[in-house]
């Protein structure tokens, strides 16, 4: 049987090129974000976030990750600002995490893992939807948050406590009135630069937006993450864990930063 994509030793992302070529392109990600290396651009915009916590919807164990999807069917829930043009609605987020808190992250710093990342995933209304805007070069913009070992973070208890009912591939659940801004730091200050989605079909339609501060999570809020499953109801049990992909060559991309 062949199997499709996913991290495993067979099918991970040292093998996605083989069906998606564009693996090896000029604008993939993730990441390693080098500080220093990253040019202060005054002209970047604050970003601007305004979230309506009742087109919230569902939330969804797609098999990689899992997922908490929101109504985009009005400018309700919007990101502005920033290094983007024009108004982009959130479509969904979702989480990257490690089997172990050395790793779990997507992007880096300075070549260091977080053990967890989130991804807030937003689409460019210029395009009639989100399928059109994801194959398109200013398409999407995805904010980045990383977290961190500390203290537990009360803002992820509702997500991680519905965890519990989405435990294998496929199962899918109601998730309503949830303000997906209370999941993030006291500072917007961004790293900024043109990449793609880090699974397939890879895409190089994102505009990454990471912030700098990260949010906290504690290691037992880790372990919730860590109690889902790749796999479907009766198949065996596979854990959801190391869901990243490895950083990827920056191939003359330049980083911006919002700040100095
Ligand atoms: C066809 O459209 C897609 C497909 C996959 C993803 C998920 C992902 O690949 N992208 C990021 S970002 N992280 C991921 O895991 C997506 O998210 C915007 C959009
Ligand atoms: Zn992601």
């Amino acid at each position: 049987m062949s199997h499709g994509w996913g991290y495993g030793p067979g099918n991970g992302p040292d093998t996605w090129g083989e069906d998606f070529p564009i693996a090896n392109g000029p604008r993939q990600s993730p990441i390693n974000i080098v500080p220093k290396d990253a040019k202060y651009d005054s002209t970047l915009k604050p970003l601007k976030i305004k979230y309506d916590p009742s087109n919230a919807k569902g939330i969804l164990n797609n098999g990689h990750s899992f997922q908490v999807d929101y109504v985009d069917d009005s400018d309700s829930s919007t990101l502005t600002g920033g290094p983007i043009s024009g108004t982009y609605r959130l479509k969904q987020f979702h989480f990257h995490w490690g089997a172990s808190d050395d790793r779990g992250s997507e992007h880096t710093i300075n070549g260091i893992k977080f053990p967890c990342e989130l991804h807030l995933v937003h689409w460019n209304t210029k395009y009639p939807s989100f399928g059109d805007a994801a194959s398109q070069p200013d398409g999407l913009a995805v904010v980045g948050v990383f977290l961190k070992i500390g203290a537990a973070n009360p803002r992820l208890q509702k997500v991680l406590d519905a965890l519990d009912a989405i435990n294998t591939k496929g199962k899918q659940t109601t998730f309503s009135n949830f303000d997906s801004k209370t999941l993030l730091p006291g500072s917007l200050d961004y790293w900024t630069y043109d990449g793609s989605l880090t699974t397939p079909p890879l895409l190089e339609s994102v505009t990454w937006i990471v912030l700098r501060e990260p949010i906290s999570v504690s290691p037992a809020q880790m372990a919730k993450f860590r109690s889902l499953l790749f796999s479907g109801d009766g198949d065996a049990p596979r854990c959801m864990v190391d869901n990243y992909r490895p950083c990827q060559a920056l191939k003359g991309r330049q980083v911006r930063a919002s700040f100095k």
